[in-house]
């Protein structure tokens, strides 16, 4: 499968290059192309908007007859390109916030010439699907097309001046826009996607996608499976997720990161990456040192016979209240940190003993959750630690190496990334220890040089994003990293907060656990299930399977759903419900197309022998809009790989299971006669179910639900 979107837009830009060599070499931010039925054009004020962003507007191109009908076309020009900028707003996601782009949705619409509609009225409950925002590289500069700003690789300084050269060159052409849309399109190379191309209006150019090419493309994913094409470059991607604290609870924060940090791997390895995935537990520090001190007070024999912790976090409670009130037991437990990290072998081995209770506490999450992780924490970085702060935090070698490091007023060696930093990276403690910070810059040190990282993603709560921020910005600038080389990206993520919008707890108060509330998670799909007699229908290993997959898939679809920015509100009554945008809906849909073939009676091998002769049926309406949904999903994929927010995924998951939703009521697959026996198959028909099947696994695979047959 390959991006249609990316591919029709390389079509277009080579194009206008060919119909106006004179351009200049240079990337040009112009075109607003939609996957869009609807007739309303969105030109106008789509360009006096992003005209006011600086970016040079060429022309729009309007992929049509791709997308859904759902936007009302009475709204008229301008209503639409804001739904639009707000549906899909690739180019303002990442510059303007929300509130930026209401501002500037508002002075769109006064300075646009329409009547005046209360915009907030009608942009808010309308859903565009199928719509897409990109930038066109004009002149083919950097092979066709200008990655989306998302990336973070932009020149950015040096876009508003040539965007604005551009504009004045542009204007120069002095043509009307209409015979601006016929010189590009004479100059568009023919093409397999595309069934027929349109002028419209003053000069809108229309794209119709060609159903002989979705057949082809449905029909190799019948044969050969969801594929991809091959990367350019195969990068080697560490993903540090889920990380939570030895002996410390695991919080829903770690639940968050642990749901997207899996998800993001099996995309980035579904392209094809090599990715390594990194569980950064915290297994090192000064909590260690009472925690030894603990054990070795409460278990004396530890040594000989494994001390019987069963409850770790009642454990780490013990001692964090006797260090708070002896000044013996603490000044022990300073030794013992000293001692372990000079690896002296009694000590080592109790931390270890402790790091093992922990240990198997995160692995039966994981295992139930159906998540892959190698563990290497804090701890691994001991070593290299020492040699980092000798190398760039000794007094006598600092000397011979440019001054980066500071010794501030509480004797603490930090370091300023950046001048407009607001805290500096603390490297040296005055007591000599190491931080989160030393061991997060020791960590990226080992990550580019010996692991040979391209691209390093964090995940964690938003709360962090100032520290990678600060941790790049030194790691830049003792030579460390070279942001042109690899990639950094801090994948950043809301709180979890319970129904009452506070943070989420007990009803007691208490941080919840992890496995309660999974179990309880369990317990509710249950409910569910036998509130509709599924245990009726289903055997007890379908049952229990189909229990398994809704518990587990509602928690993390629940999470994937959210622009992963934004709180949200944890709520199981929401993600339990069989209707709306949940997992359990999801999961229906594909149960309900696993049955259409079963009940055909038609073989995978049938399948396999019709996906080879039979043209998969596109006529009908909803059979169309459902196929241009499915090949949307490399264009989707892309998106996800440039703004790391599995919401997009999300969406076209969902666009998926409604438009078969539709399909479904209104094209029979099978002809039944009055006693209910099969008399037809369509097969044509029977074909696109099943496509729409692969798919749907696919999008399940990557965010982590199981498809079961039967629920
Ligand atoms: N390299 C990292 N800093 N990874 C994230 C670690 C997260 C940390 N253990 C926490 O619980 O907040």
């Amino acid at each position: 499968m390959i991006d249609v979107h990316q591919t029709l837009l390389g079509l277009f830009s080579r194009a206008i290059t060919a119909a106006f060599p004179d351009l200049p070499e240079a990337p040009c931010p112009i075109v607003v192309s939609s996957f869009c039925d609807y007739q309303c054009n969105a030109a106008l004020p789509i360009s006096q908007f992003l005209k006011a962003q600086g970016s040079a507007i060429l022309l729009t191109v309007k992929v049509a007859n791709i997308g859904d009908a759902s936007c009302p076309n009475k709204l008229n020009n301008l209503l639409t390109c804001i739904i639009f900028l707000r549906a899909r707003g690739s180019i303002l996601e990442s510059q303007l916030s929300e509130e930026e782009l209401w501002k500037n949705a508002t002075v769109c619409f006064k300075t646009g010439t329409r009547t005046r509609f209360k915009i907030r009225d009608y942009l808010i409950p309308v859903r565009v699907s199928g719509l897409s925002v990109s930038y066109l590289d004009v002149t083919g500069h950097n092979g066709g097309l200008q990655g989306s700003n998302s990336s973070g690789h932009q020149k950015k300084d040096k876009e508003p001046s040539m965007a604005s050269n551009i504009y004045e060159m542009i204007k120069s052409i002095k043509k009307p826009p209409r015979s601006v849309a016929e010189e590009i399109v004479q100059h568009v190379e023919s093409s397999d996607q595309v069934e027929k191309i349109e002028i419209a209006g003053p000069g809108f150019i229309n794209i119709f996608l060609s159903r002989h090419y979705a057949i082809g493309c449905l029909k190799d994913i019948l044969l050969s499976g969801v594929k991809l094409p091959s990367l350019e470059k195969r990068l080697r991607v560490v993903v540090d997720f889920s990380s939570p604290n030895v002996a410390k609870e695991m919080h829903v924060g770690h639940l968050r990161s642990t749901i997207i940090g899996e998800s993001l791997s099996r995309l980035l390895e579904f392209l094809g990456h090599d990715v390594v995935r990194v569980n950064h537990i915290g297994d090192w520090g000064t909590q260690f040192g009472m925690l030894i001190a603990h054990l070795q007070d409460k278990f004396p024999n530890y040594l000989k016979e494994s001390p019987p912790i069963n409850d770790l976090q009642e454990f780490y409670r013990e001692s964090k209240s006797r260090f708070d009130k002896d000044e013996d037991f603490k000044k022990r437990a300073y030794q013992c940190v000293v001692k372990l990290q000079n690896f002296e072998p009694d000590h080592t081995k109790a931390w270890k003993m402790i790091c093992n209770e922990s240990r198997k506490e995160f692995n039966k999450l994981y295992e139930r959750l159906d998540i892959t992780l190698t563990e290497k924490g804090e701890s691994y970085y001991q070593t290299r630690m020492v040699e980092l702060v000798k190398t760039y935090a000794d007094e006598e070698e600092l000397a011979y190496i440019p001054n980066f490091i500071e010794t501030d007023e509480n004797g603490r060696k930090v370091m300023y990334g950046h001048p407009n930093d607001p805290i500096p990276l603390i490297l040296v403690k005055s007591d000599g220890g190491y931080t989160y910070d030393t061991s997060d810059m020791a960590t990226i040190k080992y990550r580019v040089e010996e692991e040979k990282a391209d691209w390093i993603i964090y995940v964690t709560d938003a709360g962090q994003a100032m520290h990678f921020e600060i941790l790049q910005n030194c790691a830049k600038k003792i030579g460390i990293l070279d942001d042109t080389k690899v990639r950094v990206d801090h994948v950043g993520f809301g709180v979890v907060l319970g129904e009452d919008k506070k943070k989420f707890k007990t009803r007691s108060g208490e941080t919840i656990r992890l496995a309660d509330l999974l179990d309880e998670g369990l317990r509710r799909s249950l409910v569910k299930l036998k509130e509709k007699e599924r245990d009726k229908v289903l055997t007890p290993e379908e049952l229990q399977a189909a229990q398994e997959a809704v518990a587990y898939g509602c928690i993390k679809y629940a999470d994937l759903m959210h622009n992963r920015g934004n709180d949200y509100v944890f709520s199981f009554d929401k993600m339990l419900d069989d209707k709306g945008n949940t997992a359990v809906y999801l999961l229906y849909a594909y149960t309900r197309i696993r049955s259409i073939a079963r009940t055909a009676r038609v073989t995978p091998q049938q399948v396999q022998e019709a996906a080879a002769t039979v043209p998969i049926s596109l006529d009908h309406d909803k059979e169309w809009k459902l196929a241009k949904v499915l090949i949307r999903l490399p264009e989707v994929i892309t998106r996800v790989t440039k703004s790391l927010c599995l919401h997009q995924l999300c969406e076209l998951t969902y666009d998926i299971a409604t438009a078969f939703a539709e399909f479904y009521d209104n094209c029979y697959c099978l002809e039944k006669d009055s006693a209910g026996d099969i008399v037809k198959v369509n097969m044509g028909r029977i074909l696109l179910v099943e496509a729409t099947a692969c798919v749907l696994r696919k999008c399940f695979d990557i965010l982590g639900l199981k498809p079961v047959s039967r629920m």
